[in-house]
């Protein structure tokens, strides 16, 4: 039987006038690889950031197993959820292994005094976090770079030493942004297969990715994100065969975008804006059809006048 893991429900984020994320509901179920795909701007990583506790949503809830998360990354972290992101963040100047041990600290009960002191107590934590830090390293096959500073290794190992410190926290639930970004075709095969064994190890696995062939090798389940609304879940076989899926790629409109209706709406404004404007000269009409050219006047002075006052501010 298949229990949820991770449960958004109509899960909104936005910036100021912008919608990065629309009403979106998504689950990850215990056992399952999903993938989280969409064109550049698409609203996964705000998404992802919505899930981990980095942005809080504008509207909707995120729960982990039945409960609510804390919009707080490091209660996250503890709830069960860990990640990895886009752009690598070791600790350069750190080894494998100690990057690993960093992981640990929201599974270790040793508190800021024990470690100080080096009690009994922080020396067989210490021990035992460095062994299952060990165990991750011959999991992921860096276990013979363990004294190795991270900024030394190459870039595929990084993103494997990445994908261990996130492990480290012992996760039901890890979130993967663009693991095989930079990679070479080994390196991308190498991750596959070791996402596949993180599941094997029980481990729930959610995936953004741009590689399509990764995803639909990788993925039980995959949802599709166009302007920040979810457009498509299925298996990969249903996403790849479904048209909207393709022209969301292409950029080409397609019935249902969540975009067209905006669109069809200004092309209308537009089109009466001209045809009242061929019959009569006078400003007053056009200006009452031309809606969206007036809101926008209006933001770009609410702008700008913000930034005078800041400037004015500035020169006080
Ligand atoms: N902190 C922010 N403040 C304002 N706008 C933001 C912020 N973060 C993201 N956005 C905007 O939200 C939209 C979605 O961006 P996001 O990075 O989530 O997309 P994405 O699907 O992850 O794109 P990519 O595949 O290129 O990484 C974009 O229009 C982006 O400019």
């Amino acid at each position: 039987m298949t229990t949820p893991v991770l449960e958004a429900r109509d899960v909104t984020m936005r910036f100021g006038g912008l919608t990065a994320v629309r009403s979106v509901d998504f689950t990850v179920n215990s056992g399952e690889i999903v993938g989280l795909i969409g064109p550049n701007g698409a609203g996964k990583t705000t998404f992802f950031n919505c899930l981990t506790g980095l942005y809080v949503p504008t509207e909707g809830t995120v729960s982990y197993q039945g409960k609510v998360l804390p919009p707080k990354p490091h209660l996250v972290t503890q709830a069960g959820i860990a990640r990895t992101f886009q752009n690598i963040r070791l600790f350069a100047n750190m080894t494998v292994l100690e990057n690993v041990l960093v992981g640990r600290h929201t599974r270790t009960k040793e508190g800021l005094w024990s470690a100080l002191l080096r009690g009994p107590g922080f020396r067989k934590a210490e021990k035992e976090s460095e062994a299952k830090a060990m165990e991750l390293l011959e999991f992921i096959g860096l276990a013979a770079k363990r004294d190795h500073l991270a900024r030394n290794l190459p870039y595929g190992e990084q993103r494997k030493l990445e994908i261990a410190r996130a492990l480290a926290s012992e996760p039901g639930l890890l979130l993967l942004d663009e693991p095989t970004a930079g990679m070479n075709p080994q390196e991308t095969r190498a991750t596959e297969d070791l996402v596949f064994a993180i599941r094997d190890k029980g481990i729930a696995v959610l995936v953004i990715e741009h590689d399509m062939r990764f995803i639909f090798n990788l993925c039980d389940r995959v949802a599709v994100l166009v302007q920040g609304e979810k457009l498509v879940e299925g298996t990969s076989d249903v996403v790849q065969a479904d048209e909207r899926v393709v022209a969301a790629y292409l950029g080409e409109p397609f019935e249902g975008d969540p975009g067209a209706a905006e669109a069809a709406e200004v092309e209308a404004a537009e089109a009466t804006a001209e045809a009242e404007g061929a019959e009569s000269a006078e400003p007053a009409d056009s200006a009452e059809t031309a809606e969206p050219a007036d809101s926008a006047a209006t933001t770009d002075t609410v702008e700008s006048t913000e930034a005078d006052s800041t400037t004015k501010g500035e020169a006080q």
